[in-house]
């Protein structure tokens, strides 16, 4: 329970304040509700018997008060008293209940604008391990989720509040009905307990075939081409057909479970009603005005009570079926926090911090870089030591599996090395990643395209009206793109497609050069960005990164060792290591088993 509350305050944007307002907000409507409630019981003995005002203080000391001469007109202002009382409540009880809604959906929005910056800001290495159907599921199906808890978690504690209240106000008119209610809240309580485990697992089976079912979509529609021509679309369906299932099935359980309490209540409610008269009628003494009165207070507060408890013990088992929820939110939400830490303060290398803006005038020095991935043994990157100076080109080739990528993608600053140092004249670049990654574009084997404009894919990130379309056709003729922008009845405003399907391999690439050029990065990271394209286009494309030679530092990671001729370095790699590194002679023509 304490553990359940302590990760929902966590995951719960608002500030604690704001929730204690809500409950106390719950709480004065619970008093104007059990106050309501408690002057019914008293009118209806007055309306049978008027002279009750006499014989109750109270009663009397108010008719005293205000010199009423009529006891029929005291009964019917008292009544329009009541009504009055009853009015207010309701209309501030609509709006706390409304106002939870808004509550809860704001949370939801600032809890998925939480968690969106938690996953773009991630490590890139909580990326390699974490599938993107968990990181859907979690940002559109778990807040979802999440709201609901929030609307639960509050609703339960003013549920709550109005059965203390309630209760208590039976206490006062007769401990018998109290001791009745306290009763009948036993059987609830076991039948809540009996259930609690399978309630926990119901909400985990829904919670992880939602998953899967993202996981399985992903699967056999994002390799669309691969799945119609392997023939495996049957396989798919079961997939999803089988995840649908257990979500079926448990929903339905959870389901018919929550219909329970009701049930039990109700039926409870009319043994006591019926069992209590029968037992005042038998055993008590008092006269029967007393228990009219103490019946209809036990009626209405009845009327109130069987929704308040009917709905607190759905609640509880709402926010039990949450539990699996909360758990994956909170240890997501924890465990970006601790990866950003590790991933951007490591110990061998200074803090990052927005400052000391990296400036490039002179050489790029990677110092005794050693890198292993996560749960792996073995070093990807032994202690590799590089020089670049401004406006070269080095290549990096190797077999496959050699650490190319790897490099790279500790250059663009995504995998942090565990040892060495990466510096820009002097300046260790995790001083200030983001000024390094400023200066860097990156054209990755498969380019990534959004669903939309070549436009907007080469202005990538950029919002429409900074868009700046001088640039803009500079990095589309420096990429080789204009013939194909001419010939496209919508030139630039052409729509790739999903993953740009409406494009050729050359396509993308090119876009993806054009995307670098265009953000007018220092440094270029090509990694075998010319793999897709044609002979023709690909000495094009050589052509264009040729002629940016001297102007840009590029580094490119090639099979082809023809697209490295030009470079001013080879750097050969073999294990993680670099074996050998020179000229294009010294390396690539040296050696046979590479020419
Ligand atoms: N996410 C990862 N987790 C664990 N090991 C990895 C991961 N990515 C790569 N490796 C391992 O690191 C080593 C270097 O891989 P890398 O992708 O850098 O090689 P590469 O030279 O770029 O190969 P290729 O030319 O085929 O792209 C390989 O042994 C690979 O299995």
């Amino acid at each position: 329970m304490i553990k359940y509350l302590v990760k929902f305050l966590y995951i719960l944007p608002a500030s604690n304040s704001q929730l204690i307002i809500l409950i106390l907000l719950f709480i004065g409507v619970s008093i104007l509700e059990t106050f309501g409630i408690s002057l019914i019981g008293p009118f209806i003995s007055l309306s049978g018997n008027p002279d009750f005002i006499t014989d109750n203080h109270i009663l009397n000391q108010i008719y005293q008060y205000f010199g009423f001469q009529d006891q029929r007109r005291f009964i019917a202002l008292l009544g329009l008293f009541i009504i009055t009382v009853f009015c207010i409540k309701s209309l501030i009880s609509w709006y706390v209940q409304s106002y939870v809604f808004i509550f809860a959906s704001k949370q939801k929005v600032k809890l998925t604008n939480r968690l969106m910056h938690a996953y773009l800001y991630a490590s890139y290495t909580f990326h390699l391990n974490k599938s993107s159907a968990s990181i859907i599921h979690n940002i559109i199906g778990e807040t979802q989720r999440f709201n609901v808890i929030i609307h639960t978690f509050l609703i339960s504690i003013s549920n709550l509040i109005v059965i203390l209240f309630l209760a208590l106000l039976l206490g006062t008119t007769s401990s018998l009905a109290l001791i009745s209610l306290l009763l009948m809240g036993l059987p609830l309580i076991f039948l809540l307990n009996l259930f609690k485990q399978k309630v926990v697992r119901w909400g985990r089976m829904l919670s992880e075939s939602n998953e899967e079912i993202i996981r399985s979509v992903n699967h056999g529609l994002g390799g669309i081409k691969e799945t119609q021509v392997i023939g495996c679309e049957h396989y798919f369906e079961e997939q999803i057909d089988r995840q649908a299932t257990i979500y079926a099935d448990a929903s339905g359980a959870f389901h018919s479970f929550k219909l329970c309490p009701r049930i039990l209540i109700e039926t409870l409610l009319v043994i006591f009603l019926v069992g209590f008269t029968s037992v005042f009628l038998l055993y008590s003494q008092q006269d029967i005005d007393r228990l009219t009165s103490v019946l209809s207070v036990f009626a209405i507060a009845s009327i109130r009570l069987i929704p308040s408890i009917t709905n607190l013990a759905n609640g509880i088992s709402k926010l039990q079926s949450s539990k699996f929820v909360l758990d994956k939110l909170y240890f997501d939400l924890q465990k970006l926090k601790s990866t950003k830490q590790e991933s951007y303060q490591p110990k061998t290398i200074g803090s990052y911090q927005d400052k000391n803006t990296i400036v490039f005038r002179n050489q790029i020095l990677l110092d005794k870089i050693s890198y292993c991935y996560p749960n792996v043994n073995e070093l990807a990157l032994k202690d590799i030591s590089l020089r670049l100076k401004k406006g070269e080109s080095i290549a990096l080739i190797g077999k496959s599996g050699a650490g190319k990528t790897t490099l790279v993608d500790v250059i663009l600053g995504l995998l942090i090395p565990q040892q060495g140092n990466i510096t820009v004249d002097g300046d260790s670049i995790y001083d200030n990643l983001r000024s390094w990654q400023n200066m860097v574009g990156y054209i990755p084997q498969s380019i990534f395209l959004i669903e939309d404009t070549i436009r907007k894919n080469i202005a990538f990130g950029v919002p429409e009206d900074l868009i700046d379309y001088q640039k803009l056709y500079q990095a589309i003729k420096a990429a080789q793109l204009q013939e194909l922008v001419d010939e496209l009845p919508n030139g630039i405003e052409t729509f790739v497609g999903e993953r740009g399907v409406r494009l050729s391999g050359g396509q993308r690439q090119r876009i993806g050069i054009a995307r670098a050029l265009y953000h007018e990065r220092e440094i270029l990271v090509l990694d075998e960005a010319t793999a897709a394209l044609d002979n023709e286009t690909e000495s094009l494309v050589t052509e264009a990164i040729k002629s940016l030679s001297g102007q840009k530092t590029i580094i490119i990671i090639a099979h082809r060792l023809t697209t490295v001729e030009h470079c001013d370095r080879i750097y050969l790699m073999e294990k993680g290591k670099i074996i050998k590194s020179g000229s294009y002679q010294e390396v690539v023509l040296a050696n046979h088993s590479l020419s």
